[in-house]
């Protein structure tokens, strides 16, 4: 399940200078700063394109996601997705949009409203999009087919807990998909389903992804698996993008400290060290209230200029060609 062929077309999202800040207020009405969880991201995915974001936990990650899903208002920057800017849009324009972006979320059974069934979880989205009544049962059951879970009839009934977390992430996706969108993000798609399911849903995004040609992003904090499905990788440090690059490359050669860290924690040949506990990189995640000032890694990094590092921020180096880092050892 290689991703063989990385693009098919034109931009599909440019994403640039993104911020989303969440406001802290004490006593609900009293400024106490705010969290920096998206703080100037800029980025472009190419029609057809598999990529991943990745990151330790609370960098950023799903608030990126769900501010590109419309879910939450962007402080500043632009998303444009089919040479449309989200940031204009409204009412019936924004619902238009939404349908065009699917969401596969982390934890399946929390995504599957437990009182609906399987049909009326598939058509509900069909409604709502003004899908006419009499499409609406040919495309669930398309729907139900490409996640593979048929005869469809012995499903439509059925209601998420008679089914299994494999299954439930399958109609998740079904869901994703029934609006036929150009752009997929699935944040952290198989984290909470069993080892044994896992690859079967990470081979069903991909064989879809190639079928429709969909943009897809994963979330995901997990490096050692980023080859299997994504052709570009983006890591991810407190709410910035510090490097980008095609997967092979990246995980080959590493340009920028805090990506060596993470990928020097999982190579490991030594069962002796898997005993040993490492943090992932050494140090703590900053808060993002009050984040380092200018390279937000300085404080952990094992390469820390002072005078530079935590004076300057580092702008987008391209060590490498298509290789791009944001660290001051590439001036
Ligand atoms: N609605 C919110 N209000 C205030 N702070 C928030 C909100 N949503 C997220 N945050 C904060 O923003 C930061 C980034 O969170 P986010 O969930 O985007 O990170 P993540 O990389 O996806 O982490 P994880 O993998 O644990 O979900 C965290 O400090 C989080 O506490």
């Amino acid at each position: 399940m290689r991703p063989d062929t990385p693009t098919t077309g034109g931009v599909r999202l440019a994403v640039q200078e993104l911020r989303t800040h969440f406001e802290l207020r004490r006593w609900g009405f009293l400024r106490a700063g705010s969290v920096q969880a998206v703080d100037g991201v800029s980025f472009e995915l190419a029609a057809g394109e598999a990529v991943a974001f990745v990151g330790e936990s609370g960098c950023g990650k799903s608030t990126l996601a769900r501010t590109l899903l419309g879910l939450h208002r962007p402080s500043a920057g632009q998303v444009v997705c089919d040479g449309e800017a989200l940031g204009s849009l409204s009412g019936a324009a924004l619902k238009r949009y939404r349908a065009r972006v699917g969401y596969v979320q982390q934890d399946p059974y929390g995504a599957l409203p437990p009182f609906m069934d399987v049909r009326r979880i598939l058509e509900e989205p069909l409604k709502v999009h003004g899908v006419p009544r009499a499409e609406r049962a040919e495309r669930i059951a398309a729907a139900l087919a490409e996640v593979r879970l048929a005869p469809a009839a012995d499903y439509l009934g059925k209601f998420p807990h008679m089914l299994s977390g494999g299954q439930q992430q399958r109609v998740v996706i079904a869901r994703a998909l029934v609006l036929a969108p150009s752009l997929l993000i699935a944040d952290e798609p198989v984290s909470m389903l069993d080892a044994s399911v896992r690859v079967e849903i990470l081979e069903l995004l991909h064989r879809i992804q190639r079928e429709r040609e969909l943009t897809l992003a994963f979330i995901t904090h997990d490096l050692s698996t980023v080859r299997h499905y994504a052709s570009r990788v983006f890591v991810m440090y407190a709410g910035r993008i510090v490097e980008e690059a095609p997967v092979d490359e990246l995980i080959d050669r590493p340009q920028h400290p805090y990506t060596q860290a993470l990928l020097a924690a999982l190579a490991d040949p030594d069962p002796e060290n898997a005993r040993r506990e490492r943090p992932i990189p050494a140090g703590e995640p900053p808060s993002l209230i009050a984040p380092p000032v200018a390279c937000r890694f300085h404080p952990r990094c094992p390469h820390h200029m002072p005078g530079l590092c935590d004076v300057d921020t580092p702008p987008d180096f391209e060590p490498r060609p298509g290789h791009h880092s944001a660290c001051w050892l590439h001036r």
